[in-house]
């Protein structure tokens, strides 16, 4: 299947310059989004994680399902201000902003093994933050899975170290 065929290229959105990736077409479509769901599922299953953690607000999108389709615990990584409990937060800059993100203290512990899941690699500085909470909750950071990278912007390069894995580039 050719996910390209599913994923709308937008010019200018949200600002001049900016070629948006966007994935709803991919996600209406009964087949193509549980063949995206299958074949994220395939890449990780071998490496027995114990979470699926995914990032506000697309890579929830992906990683719910995810997560319910391996029998994993879900972890959701929020904008600032959005969890009612004790958390920690860690800010970074994005292709078309900046932005701050929080994760519970307790989703978390020494022992628990994770993949973060997040819907598009640009710049990687969303995915540096996540791993970066996920560690200092002493969790094992096992790879950090997308649905579509945008080669150009070098995310991968923020992210050395760990096991990168897209199913479509740009
Ligand atoms: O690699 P980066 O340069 O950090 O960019 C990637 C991030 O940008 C988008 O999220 P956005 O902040 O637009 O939020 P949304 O998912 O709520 O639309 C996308 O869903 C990734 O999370
Ligand atoms: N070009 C892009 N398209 C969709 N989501 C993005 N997140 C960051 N850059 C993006």
């Amino acid at each position: 299947m050719d996910l390209k065929k599913h994923i709308f290229d937008i010019p200018d959105f949200p600002s001049p310059g900016i070629i948006f990736r966007d994935i709803t077409p991919l996600l209406q479509n009964r087949e193509t989004f549980s063949y995206t769901v299958d074949l994220l599922a395939e890449k990780i299953k071998d490496l027995n994680p114990t979470h699926v953690v995914a990032i506000e607000s697309r890579g929830f999108m992906f990683g719910a399902p995810l997560a319910y389709k391996l029998g994993l615990g879900f972890v959701p990584v929020r904008k600032e201000g959005k969890l009612p409990r004790e958390s920690i937060s860690a800010s970074y800059d994005l292709e078309y902003g900046s932005n701050t993100l929080e994760i519970h203290t307790d989703a978390l512990k020494p022992g628990d093994k994770v993949v973060i899941v997040d819907d598009v690699l640009a710049t990687g500085g969303t995915m540096k933050a996540t791993v970066e909470l996920c560690e200092k909750l002493g969790a094992k950071v096992e790879a950090l899975l997308f649905v579509i990278e945008l080669l150009a912007l070098e995310g991968r390069e923020k992210l050395a170290g760990k096991k990168v894995i897209s199913l479509v580039q740009y």
